[in-house]
């Protein structure tokens, strides 16, 4: 009886604590023992050696016989599906919605009608316009997609963290999309929309005037997705018993507050940690701080529509807080991240399409289109039109129906009848009492391819977003218009936008040629009605009018030094806890320093990977030796200039005044700059924290 050759060799070797055993080439092997067990194939046989492909000899050729190996590889080459047209980088988390009152006087949806009802809950944030493998900080919209396993089904709210969008017709999609994407001949830039084609589009689309606003805003670049709105954007309908319709519109509100942060710390930030905001949702989650929003509605009739200024139809138009004040109806906790990024995350499919009975549809046109995309969408992304028997994105409650068969089918109907009527006595059969009835709107009109010119107005919500807001945001916005333009390569363009910033407001469009360096101004572009400049400012619109004037849920960076004062440090620690944020340390080494007293403080940064963009405020406790030394390191220094220029409120030690110096930055410079040689300093600086930023200081550092 023929042997077979000794196929793989049992020597041990110890790499550290890791004991393995060595093959013979050297290479290592870990082996099944106690309760580890045994690796398979998919098919669940054992396998014994997941190092070497067969082959006829050591130094042979392979083996087509080698099912294992090519197994192992056929599932590797076929591991990716299509990335999402749009809003490819993603991340997602579970959580639930949790209902305060019954809204039964407004709707039928079974979520509504009991308070304190839990409705299990899956949300995914996103960029739109990047790659799934691009950077957190890009200027873009955010989708904030919410899919509530409710007890009549799914309902998708798919929203985005700006309330309007850049046009008005969803035959105008692709066009958008493609504009602001990477250019096709030359596939750049990614994820940004500073280039010709986006601006040449926009500049030719007065429709997205008021959604430019929005996007060349500070909500553009939100510090943490946790501290973002979301909007389902169109006005839908709210349907009761009585079929009786009440227009609505979603708003989701942080528990944490609104917060960005400045573009030149987005820039460093994409560099440092381009998965700033999938980090911060992990950390933030594991630990057990849980984001919370509260779901607002914006409740309004036929006669308020009539009345209002703008067409409620109209997706690049707002309601403002003030005139229709919105309504708190529930919260949306999240507190459990995805086991698996691919299953959960990246399988989940949104359709703006699923809602519950009692929840319907408005006739705004970029609806009505994306009713139609999102199915066909998930199809090509997914595969197959069983994409529903993936877990995430099947319904929790109970479902019966005859669709069948088709690729990769998991929940197959059992018994005979597949189809209905029948005459077996079998299920499932449709319900007018607890089925979905659309709202009976009386519809007649000629078929026509037309724009209302109730939708013609495209300045004047621009230009109230614009005045609505603060003095350094509206800096920030004349910045970021700068920015984006600066990298259009034909000076058309650029003028060309000019001439509707103009329409939106003269000293913005003033204040961007300027920084451009167009001479002669352009003339306002010619606007389809005349923009109107008696709209009240809405407060509601600003970030920094709306601050949380709470720290909680922030993070402060504590640069430290050997003989760094570990008392104050503890103090600093323990300040922080008690309001709710986060203390994270950064050394020299990442091993960490010997304080003052001879205890170690461990580092959870080195001063390379910890830059102060990481942070929302940052703490110098550091020895004056160790100060000298740092001062000597760039990293160091830049540490201490970002913080000071991205306006952060800085608190330091005595012995820190040579590395503020070296790095260009006056102890005393304002009050932003607070000593903690004590500790009351602390609950001084924590205070100040609350604030979050410091902008008065934006002028002297000209960020
Ligand atoms: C108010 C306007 C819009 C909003 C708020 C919005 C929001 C979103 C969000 C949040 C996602 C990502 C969902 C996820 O996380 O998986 C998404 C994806 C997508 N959207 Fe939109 N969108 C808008 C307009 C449109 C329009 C007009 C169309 C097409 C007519 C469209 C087509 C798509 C497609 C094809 C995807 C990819 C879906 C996937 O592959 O899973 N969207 N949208």
């Amino acid at each position: 009886m023929a042997r077979s050759a000794r196929q793989s060799p049992g020597e041990t070797a110890t790499i550290h604590e890791q004991k393995l055993t060595r093959g013979s080439g050297g290479e290592l092997h870990q082996l099944a023992q106690g309760d580890i067990p045994v690796l398979t194939t998919a098919q669940g046989g054992p396998v014994s050696d997941d190092q070497n492909t067969l082959k006829i000899g050591a130094r042979g050729p392979a083996l087509m016989e080698d099912f294992f190996f090519r197994e192992k590889i056929f599932h590797f080459d076929h591991e990716r599906i299509p990335e999402r047209v749009v809003h490819a980088r993603g991340y997602g988390a579970h959580g639930f919605f949790e209902t305060y009152e019954s809204l039964a006087a407004y709707t039928r949806a079974d979520i509504f009608q009991r308070a304190g009802e839990k409705t299990p809950a899956f949300v995914r944030f996103s960029t739109v316009a990047g790659s799934k493998g691009s950077f957190d900080l890009a200027r873009d919209v955010r989708g904030f997609a919410v899919k509530l396993y409710t007890q009549e089904g799914n309902w998708d709210i798919v929203g985005n963290n700006m309330p309007v969008f850049f046009i008005q017709d969803a035959i105008k999609f692709p066009d958008m999309v493609h504009a602001v994407k990477e250019e096709p001949d030359r596939a750049f830039p990614q994820a940004q929309s500073a280039h010709d084609n986006f601006w040449d589009f926009i500049s030719l689309t007065p429709e997205s005037m008021h959604m430019i606003m929005w996007l060349m805003s500070d909500r553009a670049i939100p510090r943490s997705f946790r501290f973002m709105q979301g909007f389902g954007v169109h006005t839908f309908r709210l349907v009761n018993a009585k079929d009786e319709s009440t227009f609505v519109k979603f708003i989701w509100k942080p528990k944490l507050g609104m917060q960005s942060v400045a573009w030149n710390e987005a820039v460093k930030i994409n560099g440092a940690d381009p998965d700033f905001h999938r980090r911060d949702l992990w950390d933030a989650i594991q630990s057990g701080n849980f984001p919370e929003w509260e779901l607002n509605l914006q409740l309004f009739d036929q006669d308020f529509a009539d009345g209002f200024d703008f067409d409620i139809l109209d997706p690049t138009k707002i309601i403002p807080e003030e005139v229709l004040a919105p309504i708190p109806v529930g919260r949306l906790v999240l507190d459990r991240m995805p086991d698996n990024f691919f299953a959960e995350t990246e399988q989940v499919a949104f359709m703006t399409q699923n809602v519950p009975p009692g929840v319907d549809f408005s006739n705004d046109p970029l609806l009505q289109g994306r009713n139609f995309s999102y199915l066909d969408t998930q199809l090509k992304r997914l595969g197959s039109p069983n994409f529903t028997h993936i877990p995430i994105n099947a319904p929790k409650c109970p479902f019966h129906h005859f669709q069948q068969d088709g690729h990769m089918a998991m929940r197959n109907p059992v018994g005979r009848a597949n189809y209905q009527p029948n005459s077996w006595g079998e299920g499932p059969r449709e319900s007018p009492q607890q089925g979905f009835r659309s709202f009976a709107d009386a519809e007649e009109g000629q078929k026509v391819r037309l724009r209302p010119e109730s939708f013609a107005d495209h300045y004047s919500q621009a230009r109230q977003f614009f005045l609505s807001q603060t003095a350094p945001e509206q800096r920030h916005i004349v910045m970021a218009l700068t920015f984006e333009l600066s990298k259009c390569e034909n000076p058309a363009i650029r003028a060309r936008m000019v001439s509707h910033l103009l329409n939106v407001d003269q000293t913005l469009g003033e204040a961007v040629a300027d920084k451009l360096g167009i001479g002669k101004l352009p003339k306002p572009a010619d606007a389809a009605v005349p923009p109107r400049d008696d709209l009240p400012a809405s407060p509601a619109l600003s970030i920094i009018e709306n601050g949380p004037e709470s720290f909680a849920g922030r993070k402060v960076g504590v640069l430290v030094s050997p003989g760094a004062d570990a008392g104050l440090l503890r103090e600093l620690q323990a300040a922080i806890d008690k309001e709710g944020a986060v203390m994270e340390v950064i050394a020299p080494r990442v091993g960490g320093v010997e304080a003052s007293d001879g205890s170690w403080i461990e580092g959870k940064h080195m001063i390379d990977g910890g830059p102060s963009v990481l942070f929302d405020a940052v703490a110098l406790l550091v020895s004056e030796e160790g100060a000298e030394r740092l001062a000597g390191e760039a990293t160091a220094r830049d540490f201490v200039a970002d913080a000071f220029a991205h306006c952060k409120f800085i608190a330091f030690s005595a012995g820190a005044v040579p590395l503020l110096q070296k790095a260009g930055v006056d102890p005393k410079a304002d009050e932003g700059m607070i000593v903690i040689d004590e500790p009351e300093a602390v609950s001084t600086y924590i205070e100040s924290c609350r604030k979050l930023r410091l902008w008065s200081r934006e002028m002297a550092v000209k960020l």
